[in-house]
């Protein structure tokens, strides 16, 4: 229905400008683009599926998330897959997972201070039903 497609469209704006802020920090800028498997030939052997934040803006702009838990989502999987790769306790993988559970945390603290969670639960509904 045309109100459905208002809600997205509005959800849609929403994440792009969640997104581009993420990715215009530079303590994120690790997370900002695809690994590059030229350059870590094994990552792809470990991290069964890969996701960053240039991705996620295509995903924006292909209508595949339908709500914000959504988008939380591919931030959960870019977190964990930042964590399972760079486990060891060596400053540069720490300081790798110290930036992951930033970004992890300050997308959910963005998106729950600026998403009014009526239509959070509307997204949810169009999500569910569909
Ligand atoms: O996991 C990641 C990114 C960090 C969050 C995503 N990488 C795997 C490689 C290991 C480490 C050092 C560089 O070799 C660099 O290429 C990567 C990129 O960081």
């Amino acid at each position: 229905f045309r109100e459905e497609e208002n809600t997205l469209r509005e959800l849609r704006i929403f994440l792009r400008q969640i997104c581009a802020k993420l990715a215009r920090n530079k303590q994120f800028y690790m997370f900002s683009k695809p690994v590059d498997v030229e350059e870590v030939p094994d990552y792809l052997s470990v991290i069964k599926e890969p996701m960053d934040l240039e991705t996620m803006m295509t995903k924006i702009d292909h209508h595949k998330y339908t709500c914000a838990q959504d988008f939380l989502n591919d931030i959960d999987l870019m977190c964990a897959n930042a964590l399972e790769y760079n486990p060891d306790r060596n400053p540069a993988d720490k300081q790798i997972r110290h930036r992951a559970c930033y970004l992890q945390d300050t997308a959910y603290a963005l998106i729950k201070a600026e998403m009014d969670s009526d239509f959070e639960d509307n997204c949810r509904k169009i999500r569910d039903d569909r």
